[in-house]
């Protein structure tokens, strides 16, 4: 409790930095995260939204106190990292980027020998390990090798095996990378129960749907910076219109349609155009109305889509690129 007597967050970052030395002798280290702030409540799910190379991992490591900040201040459970790395450590869950399964062990022997690492007595491993085997979906794996497992399953135990010391904090870096749409499903569920068993879960990402999917608030990360902190639905609100009209106009009438549509918007009922390689997107209140506009002004696209605003836009406008770029 702080001294108003509400609940202290989770983890309160203020000023938060990462400079990676030099690789060479007398040269310029590497500003990775660069002075961020964010607090993280108990229970919430909290996101990292941003493309490579944003400072997401690193921001994680600092969080999984394997990295230290090498500024700012960062407070977890009421500690600081750099004092006190062991004591935060036995109350998080880390599921890095990479699984560092061992391919030797079965999939139950996975789960023991990692509770074991952690000192605790083995009926409680056993015990924990059959739970979370049933959790994972992988009961009827237990005794296979990890050759036999997909990479959806590999997932799956590896959060299994975080858990192994029933953490307060989950960390996730980017935990459904190169999942194929239907393991992420699964996944995404599994994390949806944790949630609603009270552990508190930090993921990065750079799927938008996933961010929309999972997380109750989530900060825009872009060079080292948080461009903007708040739910899916208040980032959308505040920096996209409902909905996106997106257009797609034959290769050699792109650059001239992106003109002419410029010239159309009205930006009195709040409308935008942002052009891309390959396609122009309106931002409007109103979809089909806009298209109707564009159609009377005798444009013919190849394509004409109407959507709702999502966090891909929100990236776009406050980054002025893609996600995926
Ligand atoms: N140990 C390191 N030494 C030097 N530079 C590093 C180190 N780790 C990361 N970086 C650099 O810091 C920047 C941020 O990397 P980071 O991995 O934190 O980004 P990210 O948002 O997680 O991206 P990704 O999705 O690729 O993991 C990148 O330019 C990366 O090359």
């Amino acid at each position: 409790m702080t001294r108003d007597g509400t609940a202290a967050p989770l983890i309160q970052a203020r000023g938060l930095r990462k400079t990676y030395p030099a690789k060479v002798r007398g040269g310029e280290g590497f500003q990775a995260v660069a002075g961020i702030d964010f607090h993280v409540d108990r229970g919430e799910a909290f996101g990292f939204l941003g493309p490579n190379g944003a400072g997401k991992s690193s921001t994680m490591r600092m969080l999984g106190c394997v990295s230290p900040p090498t500024g700012g201040d960062l407070r977890i459970l009421g500690m600081d990292p750099r004092r006190d790395g062991r004591r935060i450590r036995a109350r998080l869950g880390v599921v890095p980027q990479d699984d560092v399964l061992d391919p030797d062990l079965s999939v139950r022997e996975n789960l023991l020998m990692y509770g074991i690492y952690f000192g605790l007595p083995r009926r409680v491993v056993r015990e924990r390990a059959g739970r979370l085997l049933d959790f994972a979906q992988l009961e009827d794996k237990a005794e296979e090798k990890l050759g036999s497992l997909s990479g959806g399953m590999r997932r799956r135990l590896t959060i299994a095996r975080s858990l192994i010391n029933e953490p307060d904090i989950l960390l996730l870096d980017e935990p459904t990378t190169g999942l194929d749409p239907q393991a992420r499903h699964v996944l995404w569920d599994r994390l949806f129960r944790l949630k609603q068993q009270g552990v508190t879960l930090l993921l990065t990402t750079h799927y938008m749907d996933e961010a929309e999917q999972l997380c109750d608030r989530l900060v825009v990360m872009d060079k080292g910076l948080i461009a903007d902190e708040g739910s899916p639905q208040e980032l959308i609100q505040r920096h996209s219109t409902r909905e996106v009209l997106e257009l797609r106009f034959p290769i050699e009438e792109h650059e001239q349609a992106a003109g002419k549509l410029s010239a159309l918007v009205r930006a009195d009922v709040g409308e935008r155009v942002e052009v891309l390689p390959d396609r122009v997107l309106v931002y409007t209140p109103d979809g089909e109305a806009t298209l109707a506009v564009v159609t009377a002004a005798q444009m013919v696209p190849v394509t004409a889509l109407v959507r709702r605003s999502t966090l891909e836009d929100v990236f776009l406008r406050l980054a002025g690129r893609s996600l995926t770029d």
